[in-house]
């Protein structure tokens, strides 16, 4: 990321402790506009914390938080939290309101034109898939868990605020959802250009969703970077340890076509050309591997054992190359 875009968050040796209890010591930090950085590790290392601390839901006991160069303490909390949409495992919708009337909260509170809202309302749903004509006028508790988490992701960000913190907001879905949720989170237009800071403690989802990662362990930050940084170059054995029951399925999101191109004859020099170069090597296994994949398997100018083969080749490579 180039240094002399100004951060957007800028998190200073943060420091909490509860009683005798350092919750997050020393955690510094600066985000880019448009980056996604997610927040990850075990239970209890300080990760909802350390997120509340950037609304000011939790106060530091030293350091600071700027938001847009500003010191947050000179910011009152309610202006400070609408420029900051917030989404949390438990949604909290209000029970009483409809689905549209949840998401109106925050633009009405901004003052914004029932016509504006209606308009942005319905435009938030469709993106969401939750066609307005048949969800608007319910009420949560005639929605599925993954149908509420997506309007709590639509109320967050009704208002458009630039930033938008998420605490496990895919936590309390079943696998198979929780996937399906991850992918049109992913692809949502909506959030691409805003800053996003996610907690997690599922590894997968990290690096499904992160630009950049930052594992804590007891409050302590292990490593900050991208997850191929993370997963290649580990700081220290805990987060060596950290990703090793999953590593294989790691390495398989991680490197992409442009990472085996050298290594397969029929992409060498062309990857780019053909469309494949962002494709990970996850995704063009399962399309290899599965009839129904998003592309046919037609398009792939080379079979499994080709695919298989160089990826062994690129892991070596990408090994050996941050071994120096
Ligand atoms: N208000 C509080 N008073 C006392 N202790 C607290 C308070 N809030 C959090 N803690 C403690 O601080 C530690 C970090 O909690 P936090 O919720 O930030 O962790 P987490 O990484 O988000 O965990 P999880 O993944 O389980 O949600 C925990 O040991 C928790 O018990």
């Amino acid at each position: 990321m180039p240094e002399s875009v100004a951060p957007v968050i800028r998190a200073t040796q943060l420091h909490k402790r509860y009683g005798a209890h350092a919750v997050v010591q020393n955690v510094s930090f600066a985000l880019q506009p448009g980056e996604t950085l997610v927040l990850l590790g075990p239970s209890g290392c300080g990760k909802t914390t350390l997120l509340k601390m950037l609304n000011r839901l939790v106060e530091p006991d030293a350091g600071s938080i700027e938001v847009n160069g500003q010191d947050v303490r000179h910011q009152r909390p309610e202006q400070l939290r609408r420029g900051m949409g917030y989404v949390i495992q438990q949604v909290g919708l209000l029970p009483h309101y409809t689905v549209a009337e949840n998401i109106a909260v925050v633009p009405r509170l901004l003052g914004q034109s029932a016509a504006a809202i209606a308009h942005r309302t319905q435009a938030l749903l469709t993106r969401l898939h939750l066609p307005p004509e048949r969800y608007a006028g319910q009420y949560p508790h005639q929605l599925s868990g993954g149908q509420q988490q997506r309007v709590g992701l639509a109320r967050a960000l009704a208002a458009d605020p630039p930033i938008i913190l998420l605490d496990e907001p895919f936590g309390a879905l079943d696998p198979i959802t929780r996937a399906s949720i991850r992918r049109e989170f992913r692809e949502l237009d909506e959030l691409r250009h805003k800053t996003v800071v996610l907690v997690t403690h599922d590894v997968t989802e990290a690096f499904e969703l992160a630009d950049r990662i930052l594992l804590l362990n007891a409050g302590q930050v292990q490593q900050l970077g991208t997850p191929r940084e993370l997963l290649f170059q580990p700081a220290n054995a805990f987060v060596r340890h950290f990703f090793a029951a999953e590593r294989l399925a790691l390495q398989l999101r991680t490197l992409t076509l442009a990472d085996l191109a050298p290594f397969l004859p029929s992409l060498a020099g062309k990857a780019a050309a053909s469309g494949l170069a962002p494709t990970t090597v996850q995704d063009a296994l399962e399309a290899l591997t599965n009839a129904d994949g998003n592309f046919p398997k037609s398009s792939y100018p080379f079979d499994l054992a080709q695919l298989m083969a160089a990826f062994g080749q690129a892991l070596q490579r990408e090994e050996a190359a941050w071994k120096h």
